[in-house]
């Protein structure tokens, strides 16, 4: 066990040690999708979390310096799609400078109650309303109600973990 991020003044630790941190801390890996006035996009996240059951309400962690930020920012609905472990490719697509068609010609999708696009395939799609949106530096918390979702039975799942993926092995199935 190290103490390498503990000053002596107690200070925040550093950005890179925080990420190291973080690169520990495995996570499914999502595809946030949207659609609206504002137009379609998509981009891939791993900071998503259940907040409440009641609403039920999860939260996605948006940076603002992302080219789909204002585009979220203005239709104020999504659709959080948690990827299976055949979706990697996916993944990389919506995480990447990707241009957005390219992202969306990828895969077959759905539309939602909300109108987002819904991932075929996916582990499980949540479609939601963005209730509240807080800034905590350079991120965007979007708290979003769910009003609908669909579930795949048939799947594994696929986390993010030590800036790599990994299989998530679901016991039921073989
Ligand atoms: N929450 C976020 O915004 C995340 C952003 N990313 C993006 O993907 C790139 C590659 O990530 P990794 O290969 O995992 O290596 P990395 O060393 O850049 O990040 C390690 C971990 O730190 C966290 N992290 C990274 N950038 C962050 C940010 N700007 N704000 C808050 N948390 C952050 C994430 O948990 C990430 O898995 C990152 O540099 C970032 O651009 C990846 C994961 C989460
Ligand atoms: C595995 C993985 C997880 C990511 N998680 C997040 C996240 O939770 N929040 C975020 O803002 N960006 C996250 N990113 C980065 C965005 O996907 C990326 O910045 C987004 O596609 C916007 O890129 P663009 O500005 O080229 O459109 C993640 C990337 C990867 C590969």
């Amino acid at each position: 066990m190290s103490a390498l991020s503990l000053s002596p003044e107690l200070n925040l630790v550093e950005k890179q040690t925080f990420r190291d941190g973080m690169a520990r801390l495995g996570a499914a890996v999502n595809i946030i999708t949207t659609d609206g006035p504002a137009g379609r996009a998509g981009f891939t996240a791993s900071a998503v979390c259940s907040v409440t059951d009641t609403p039920p309400t999860l939260l996605v962690c948006l940076n603002r310096s992302a080219s789909v930020w204002s585009v979220f920012d203005a239709n104020r609905q999504l659709c959080v799609n948690t990827l299976a472990d055949d979706q990697e490719a996916l993944s990389t697509l919506f995480g990447g400078k990707t241009p957005m068609a390219e992202r969306f010609q990828a895969a077959q999708w759905r539309t939602g109650a909300t109108g987002s696009p819904m991932l075929e395939g996916a582990l499980v799609s949540f479609d939601c309303r963005i209730s509240e949106i807080t800034q905590v530096g350079t991120h965007d918390v979007l708290f979003c109600e769910v009003l609908a979702l669909t579930l795949s039975h048939e799947r594994h799942g696929l986390a993010w973990f030590d800036r790599n993926y990994s299989p998530l092995r679901r016991r039921d199935l073989c």
